[in-house]
This record gives structure tokens, sequence and C-alpha cells, in this order.
């Protein structure tokens, strides 16, 4: 192999090299900014070029989308080509190699399914429990309801739909009770690497698991940190080398990364005191001796919160720090929706990413939402992009509602039909029905005909209307087209979707009894409130190179009315720690 081609893992050291090029099943652990994410994606550059003839695949499974694009826009950086690679989420995994290509196997979506989201999930709980007569207490989880359970699974039958949860299930049915799928499946590829490995859950493992015993070539990556496991309560586990050996039918290597890349050692020093497996990290980037700032305010009011964060962005702009090295998070949209719009209007010279509540919900499994997306956004920019959409349009439309379209019906035939439907000037609403009345006119389509297909068109209207209503938007192409731009900026975002980043700044919110740790958690798991609190506290805390600014604002109330008080364990860490 030409070495030159491989000039990029000069930036990796020795440790993380030799993992790189490791022909090994391996169990990689290591602390927050050790280069996990650094090491898996050279990986796939390393392998996609030094099998740069072989069509098998370099799979790597992702807990969010955002992840799953950020190595892939790294490698596209490197120049690496992509047609050996693949990075997703373990749903979109399941979806493309096992639902869509076997469905036909599965008497439950052999005639076609469609995938619901939360929204039509609660909807249906909800006229369910009101059919039964169950009232729910607050915070009561419908499904732990048997009669709830039983109804709902006969109403997604009879409606065929499915839910998120029943992608893995099915998908666990199919590769497990039939030889030729696994035979199939695990011939087409190389190598899997499970990033965030201690969020997988069990479902997951034992999918992966039925793939390697069927191909012992395929070569497994397990990446994660014990300490950032806060999928807990969902069903995430860390399998430990015994429990993966034996699932596999192979042997693990276990390796570690030491040291922290990230974070000056006064900010390791804090968030370490939340870990649950204790270890020693030491700083290795240029910041390491950087005092920075840590703070911790739990006396300003609710009110008062906006102006404060304000401030303190504006002081770090004054000091050079890039927006996009800024971030603001919280535990709920609800508490981030009001704070983006506040500093939106304080800051009126300063770009966010920051959420904005919009006519349409990302839902990437939804034909509708997809075509939206090529509505709103612009037409002969990022064509790459608008091809892969175009492309699930149709995976969507023939996979998984089984319609039939003509041969001549590929990507382009799409775009064309999307960007030539008429726009109805300065209603988002109607241009969407244009576009999708037209492109199903042009595809031969007959809503009549396809009643599951229709049921979903009504549902995501009403969702449209819905939001619309729920939130004072307008309907106006600009309130549609929010939905799909591209935004940089200082990065406003939940404790879970910064999960895996990092900023030089991280201004943290909302650290109070019921938000963090959550209600579920306080009434329904007390013996594992410390724990789980903890690790989400070093999560958040980790993501800081520099600048941690945290609050337990005042004046949040329960819907009794009554105080929430700041986080136990966030006092009880700070009070160890000199605090700026
Ligand atoms: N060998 C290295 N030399 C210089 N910088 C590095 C090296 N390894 C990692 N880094 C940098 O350190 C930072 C953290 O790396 P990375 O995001 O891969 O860590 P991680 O272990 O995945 O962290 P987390 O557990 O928080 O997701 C990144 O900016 C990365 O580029």
């Amino acid at each position: 192999m030409d070495t030159e081609k491989l000039w990029f893992l000069d930036d990796l050291n020795p440790k993380q090299r030799a993992i790189c090029i490791s022909d090994k099943n391996t169990l990689l652990t290591a602390c927050p900014g050790s280069g996990k994410t650094r090491t898996l994606t050279y990986r796939l550059a390393f392998l996609s070029t030094t099998h740069s003839d072989s069509h098998k695949l370099n799979i790597a499974i992702t807990y969010t989308n955002r992840a799953s694009e950020e190595i892939k826009s790294r490698l596209i950086n490197f120049n690496i080509d992509l047609k050996n690679i693949w990075a997703g989420t373990i749903h979109q995994f399941c979806l493309e190699f096992i639902i869509r290509p076997y469905s036909m196997f599965s008497k439950r979506i052999s005639k076609g399914y469609h995938i619901i989201d939360e929204f039509v999930q609660r909807q249906y709980t909800n006229e369910i429990c009101e059919q039964l007569q169950i009232k729910l207490n607050f915070n009561e989880d419908p499904f732990l309801h048997p009669t709830v359970v039983q109804e709902y699974n006969k109403r997604l039958e009879e409606n065929k739909e499915i839910d998120f949860n029943m992608i893995l299930k099915l998908s666990y049915d199919l590769v497990n009770s039939n030889n030729f799928i696994r035979y199939n499946l695990s011939s087409i590829l190389r190598s899997v690497h499970v990033d965030e490995y201690q969020d997988t859950n069990d479902l997951q493992y034992n999918i992966l698991g039925l793939i390697a015993r069927e191909n012992r070539a395929i070569r497994f990556y397990f990446i994660g940190d014990i300490n950032q496991a806060i999928y807990g309560g969902i069903g995430g586990i860390a399998k430990n080398k015994t429990q993966l050996d034996e699932l596999f039918g192979t042997s693990f290597e276990i390796e570690q990364l030491d040291g922290c890349y990230r974070s000056t050692q006064r900010a390791i020093d804090f968030y370490s005191h939340f870990q649950v497996a204790s270890s020693d990290i030491s700083a290795e980037s240029n910041l390491k001796d950087e005092m920075g700032i840590i703070s911790y305010d739990r006396t300003i009011d609710r009110d008062d919160l906006a102006k404060r964060i304000a401030e303190i962005i504006n002081e770090q702009l004054e000091l050079g720090v890039p927006e996009k090295e800024i971030c603001v998070i919280a535990p709920q949209w609800g508490l981030l929706y009001p704070i983006s719009k506040s500093l939106r209007s304080l800051l009126p010279n300063v770009s966010f990413d920051a959420p904005d509540v919009t006519p349409i919900k990302f839902d990437p499994m939804n034909v509708f939402y997809r075509i939206s997306q090529l509505k709103f956004s612009v037409a002969g920019k990022n064509t790459g992009m608008r091809k892969r959409v175009a492309n699930e349009i149709i995976s969507i439309l023939t996979d998984d509602y089984k319609i039939h379209l003509s041969d001549n019906i590929d990507s382009y035939f799409i775009l064309k039909c999307i960007n030539a439907a008429k726009v109805c000037d300065e209603n988002g609403i109607e241009t969407l029905i244009n576009t999708v009345n037209s492109l199903f006119s042009i595809c031969k389509i007959d809503l009549e005909q396809e009643m599951h297909l229709k049921k979903a068109y009504i549902d995501f209207f009403d969702k449209v209307n819905q939001r619309i209503t729920d939130n004072n938007l307008t309907t106006d192409m600009d309130a549609f087209k929010k939905c799909f731009q591209e935004k940089s900026g200082v990065v406003i975002n939940s404790y879970h979707g910064v999960k895996g980043e990092e900023y030089t700044t991280v201004i943290a919110f909302g650290f109070l009894n019921g938000l963090i740790p959550n209600w579920d958690l306080i009434i329904n798991f007390p013996e594992e409130r410390t724990s789980e609190t903890r690790k989400l506290l070093y999560v958040i805390c980790s993501r800081a190179k520099q600048n941690l600014y945290l609050f337990s604002e005042q004046g949040r109330v329960t819907r009794k009315g009554n105080p929430l008080n700041p986080t136990d364990e966030l006092i009880s860490c700070c009070a160890k720690f000199n605090l700026d």
C-alpha cells in the first residue's frame, strides 16, 4: 500500500494508531476527549483506503444522526471515498440492511408498513386510554398497562404501521429466523464499529451478535466510556469482554486510550468528581495549563438568565472565541426554545445554531418530511444530499408502502418533479400540498387507492397544523424554509444532543431536581438516582475545553407550584472544588 495515501495516520498518537490499524475484534474504552471518535474516523479512512477495490462495507453505528453526519463530513474533508463506508444510527442500519430488503419474509410487514413517530404514538395511546377509561398519573407510562399495549399493537397492525422500537425487534426476528438473511448480510460487511457502545441495548447487541457468528471474518469494534452511560434507563448496557466474547463467539481485545486532548487539567479535575468508575485523566492539549472559568450560580432568577447568558456570550466573543465554539445547553427543549428566542433578540448580530419551533419536525423516515426537505431547501445546492433524499423517497414508497413505480422514476426524476411543483406565494402548506399532489400524479400514485399512504399524509398534515396552532407560527414560505436551513453560530442544544461534541465554552442551565435528575429517576428509581445523575453531569461538563458556566436558576416551579431546587449531586461536587 502506498503509505502516502495513509498520511492521516500521522495525526494519531502511537496507541491510537495501533488501534486504528489493528485487525482484531476490539473493545475500546477511554475517557472523554481521548480521541475515541478520532480513532474510529481514521480507522474508517484506513479501511476504505487499504481496501479501496473491495465493495465490502465498513459500518459505523452512531447514537445520533448528527454524529454520523460529522464522521462522514470529516472523511469527505480527507478526500476519502465513501463508497465502502456506511455511517448512521442502529435504526437506520436495520431499516436499510434488514427491514427494507427482507420485509417480504416477515408476516407482519410483508404487505407494506409505515413508521409512525411519537406524535402519532401519543395520539394512539391517548385515544386508547380514553377508550379503556384508564386515567394516567403524571409521568405514568401508558405502556405499563398490558391492555393498552394489546390495543396499541392491534391498531398498528390494522394500519400496517410500526413504531421506532419495532424496527429493532422485527430486524432481530428476521435475522434470527432466516439463515440466508444472516448469510447475505454478513457477506457484504468487512467491519462494524459501534460508537458510544455503552448506550447499546440488548436487542442491538443480539442483532450484531447473530451477524458476527455467521461470518467470523467481520471485525467488530465497540468504542465508548462507561462513565458516560446515560441511557441505562432505556436499556443501554456497557457489556464487558466476557459478555461480548460469548455473544459474538469470538475473543475481543481490550484496549484503552490515555490522556484527554480536549480540556484543561482544571476542567478535567472538576468533572472527574462525577466519575462512577474512577480513573485519573491527564490533560494533553495545548490548553492543558489554562485556568479558564469554572463557575456555578444558583442564585440567579430565571427571568435574568437570558440576559446573563447573553453577557457571557459577548465576553467570550470579545475574547476571540468563535461563535461555534460556544454552546448553551439545558435538559429540555421546552427550556431551550424561550432562551433561544431571548438570546436572538438580545444579540441580534450573533448567529445561532439553535432550534427553531418550525411547522415541520425532524422525521427522516417519513416520506412527506423527505418531500418537504427537497421542496423547502435550496435546489442546486448540496446536490449529493438532495440525490440521497430523492432515493430515500423512492425506497420508502417502494420498499415500505410496496407501491410499484415505473422504471423511469429515479432520483433525477423525483428532483425534477419536486423542483417544478408550483410554489403558492407565501403559503408553505399549500406549496407542500401542491408538491405532493403533483409528484404523486406524475408518479401515477393514487392516494385514494393507497389508504396507508393516505393515512400517513393526513397524519403528517395534522401534525404540521397542530404545531402551527400550538406555537402560534405563520404559514409563510420562510417559516417552512427555516426547517431545513443549515445553521451555524453559537450552538443551543439539549444535554443529550451534545454528546460526543466539544466547545471552548459551555454554558449549561436547568440543574434542578426534577429536571436533572428527572422526576422519573427521583420517583421510580431512587437507588439509581445518584449514579445516573453523576453520569449526566460528567457528560455535560466534559464537553468544555476551557470554560464552564453552570446555573441552577431560581423561580422554576412544579405543576403544583412548588419550587424546583438545585441538583443535590452538583451542589455536593461544587462544595469540593475551588470555583471562580
Ligand atoms: N492524537 C491527537 N492529537 C491531537 N489532537 C487529538 C488527538 N486525539 C484526539 N485529539 C483531539 O481531541 C479532541 C477529542 O477527541 P474525540 O472527540 O475523538 O474524543 P472522544 O474520546 O471521542 O471524546 P468523547 O468521549 O467526549 O466523545 C478532538 O478535538 C480531537 O481532534
